[in-house]
């Protein structure tokens, strides 16, 4: 199958001449949900943005649906249908949810209200709350409304950093869930997690960053499974080894 997404060899950072990110391969297959783990200033998030635009590579290429993106801008990216919630989930608290979300599908000219009705469905909380100002949701609902208000650009790729955040146990669960929903539907999910074990559970397959690079990959049972992975970032013992060592 042709990848959705392929980032190819890429270096990029935030200043000149101190790349975070130092060779690093991904791809992504169309309606794949690929779960991103590793531990603190791996450069996770990092990715999420230089495949977002919100950084330019230094080197290496970045393809989605077979064009390349080394360069595009972040609102040039977004035309070619793919979506990105930042770790930091903004809505505009004054305005209601139905606003938040009419805000959402601003690069749309067609009628909102089938893509309104789809995302009520996926998240029927909005719906009751539809009226309500974004600004009194809770911690979750505000994640909700947030991964909604992307979805109303259709997109064919998806970008979660950290969706599970700040987010009490509860809650996580109902995020996680609400995922696996969203990439039924066919949408294809990077999905950037603090929250390794879960995340590699409910993942097709998964990328362990380790300084900048990919140290790791394979299916997300398989990752979960490897006692190498385990040690380093799952903080307990595992058995079987299945997954490949990208070194
Ligand atoms: N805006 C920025 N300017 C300069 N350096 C940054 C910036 N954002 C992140 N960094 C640095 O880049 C490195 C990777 O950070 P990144 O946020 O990508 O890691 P992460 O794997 O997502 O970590 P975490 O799990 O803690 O969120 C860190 O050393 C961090 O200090």
């Amino acid at each position: 199958m042709t990848d959705l997404l392929v980032v190819e060899d890429v270096y990029a950072g935030y200043v000149q001449d101190l790349n975070i990110l130092q060779g690093i391969n991904f791809r992504i297959a169309p309606g794949e949900l690929v779960a991103v783990i590793g531990p603190n200033g791996a450069g996770k998030s990092t990715l999420a943005k230089t495949i977002f635009g919100l950084l330019n590579p230094n080197q290496g290429k970045i393809r989605f649906k077979g064009r390349e993106i080394n360069g595009l801008k972040s609102n040039q990216i977004v035309t070619l249908g793919m979506g990105y919630v930042p770790q930091i989930t903004n809505v505009f608290g004054t305005l209601t949810i139905e606003e938040n979300l009419e805000m959402g599908a601003f690069i749309r000219t067609g009628s909102l209200a089938t893509l309104k009705d789809k995302i009520f469905t996926m998240f029927p909380r909005l719906k009751e709350r539809r009226h309500q100002k974004a600004g009194t949701l809770s911690g979750g609902e505000r994640q909700m409304l947030a991964m909604g208000r992307v979805l109303m650009l259709d997109p064919e790729l998806l970008i979660l950093d950290e969706p599970s955040a700040a987010l009490s146990p509860i809650l996580v669960s109902s995020v996680f869930e609400q995922i696996k929903a969203i990439n039924q539907t066919g949408i294809a999910i990077i999905l950037v997690e603090q929250n390794a074990k879960k995340a590699l559970m409910m993942a097709d397959r998964g990328y362990v960053l380790e300084s900048g690079r990919d140290r790791f990959s394979g299916p997300g049972q398989d990752l979960l499974n490897d006692p190498k992975v385990g040690e380093l970032y799952l903080g307990a013992a595992y058995q079987s080894t299945s997954s490949t060592e990208n070194t």
